[in-house]
C-alpha cells in the first residue's frame, strides 16, 4: 500500500513534507522515508504527539490543574514501549517532581507508572468502546499541520530520524523526540535533559523498532 502512495506523492510533489499518521507509525515513517528518498527533515511521523496530549491531560487531572499549564513529553515509540519523561514535567514553569520533593509530598512511583499505563491503554479503551480513535488524533495532526504550514517553529514530540541522539545507534530508526517544526519540516531536535533511566528506556524503544524493521528487508 505504501508503494501505491509514497512514490506518486514524491513524483508530483517533490518539495513536500510527508506527515505520516498510521500504525505502527514509527516503522511506517521509516518506510516512507526510504521510499521517498527525501532528506530526513521532510519526513515526520505523528509519533507521540497524541500520547503527550493524553499524558498532559492525565497529569493535569491528577494534580488538579489546567492541562494547558502542564508541559510534559512522552517520547520513543508511539504506543506500548513509549517513554514518559517524568524528570522534565513542569506546571506553570515549576518542575513538578522536585517541587513535590521540596514540599515533602510523595508522588509514588506506582502512581507515575499508573498514569503512564493509562496513556498507553487509552487508545485501546477508545477502540474497545467505539471501534477506532478519531477526534484526538485528528486534533493532534491538525496542530502539527498548523505548526508546519504557518512556520510556527513550535516543539512537538514527533517521530524523527533519531539515530545519533541519546546514544541511539544500531541503525536508522524513527522514533519520537521533542523536535522543532516549521515550513521546512524538522528544524532541529531539542536537547531535553533525560535521566539515565529514561535514556535506557529510549534505547530499548529504538531496539524494539529496529528489530521490526530488520524483518522488512528494505
Ligand atoms: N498513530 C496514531 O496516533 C494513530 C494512527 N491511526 C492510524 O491511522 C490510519 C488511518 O486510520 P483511519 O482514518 O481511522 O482508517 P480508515 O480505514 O477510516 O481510513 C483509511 C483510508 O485509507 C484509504 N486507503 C486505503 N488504501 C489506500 C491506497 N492504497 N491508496 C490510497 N488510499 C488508501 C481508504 O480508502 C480509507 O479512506 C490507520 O492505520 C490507524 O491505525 C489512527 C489513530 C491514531
Ligand atoms: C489508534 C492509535 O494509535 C491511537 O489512538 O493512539
Amino acid at each position: 500500500m505504501w508503494l501505491c502512495i509514497v512514490p506518486p506523492l514524491v513524483k508530483y510533489s517533490p518539495e513536500t513534507t510527508l506527515l505520516v499518521v498510521s500504525n505502527p507509525v514509527d516503522v511506517l515513517t521509516y518506510v516512507a522515508w526510504k521510499l521517498s528518498g527525501f532528506p530526513s527533515n521532510r519526513v515526520i511521523g505523528s509519533g507521540t504527539n497524541l500520547d503527550s496530549s493524553r499524558f498532559r491531560f492525565l497529569i493535569a487531572d491528577h494534580l488538579d490543574v489546567n492541562a494547558q499549564d502542564v508541559q510534559a513529553y512522552i517520547v520513543g515509540e508511539h504506543g506500548d514501549s513509549s517513554v514518559a519523561l517524568w524528570s522534565g514535567i513542569s506546571v506553570g514553569g515549576v518542575p513538578v517532581l522536585s517541587f513535590l520533593e521540596r514540599q515533602q509530598i510523595a508522588l509514588e512511583k506506582e502512581t507515575l507508572e499508573k498514569i503512564h499505563q493509562e496513556v498507553v491503554h487509552s487508545a485501546y479503551e477508545v477502540i474497545s468502546l467505539k471501534g477506532y480513535t478519531s477526534w484526538a488524533i485528528g486534533y493532534s495532526v491538525a496542530n502539527l499541520a498548523r505548526t508546519i504550514l504557518r512556520d510556527q517553529r513550535r516543539i512537538h514530540p514527533v517521530s524523527v530520524l533519531a539515530k545519533g541522539f541519546y546514544g541511539i545507534d544500531g541503525g536508522d530508526v524513527f522514533l519520537s523526540l521533542p523536535a522543532q517544526l516549521g515550513r521546512s519540516g524538522v528544524l532541529g531536535v531539542t536537547n531535553v535533559h533525560l535521566t539515565d533511566e529514561e535514556i535506557e528506556q529510549l534505547r530499548n524503544s529504538a531496539k524494539t523498532i529496529l528489530e521490526v524493521q530488520s524483518q522488512l528487508g528494505i
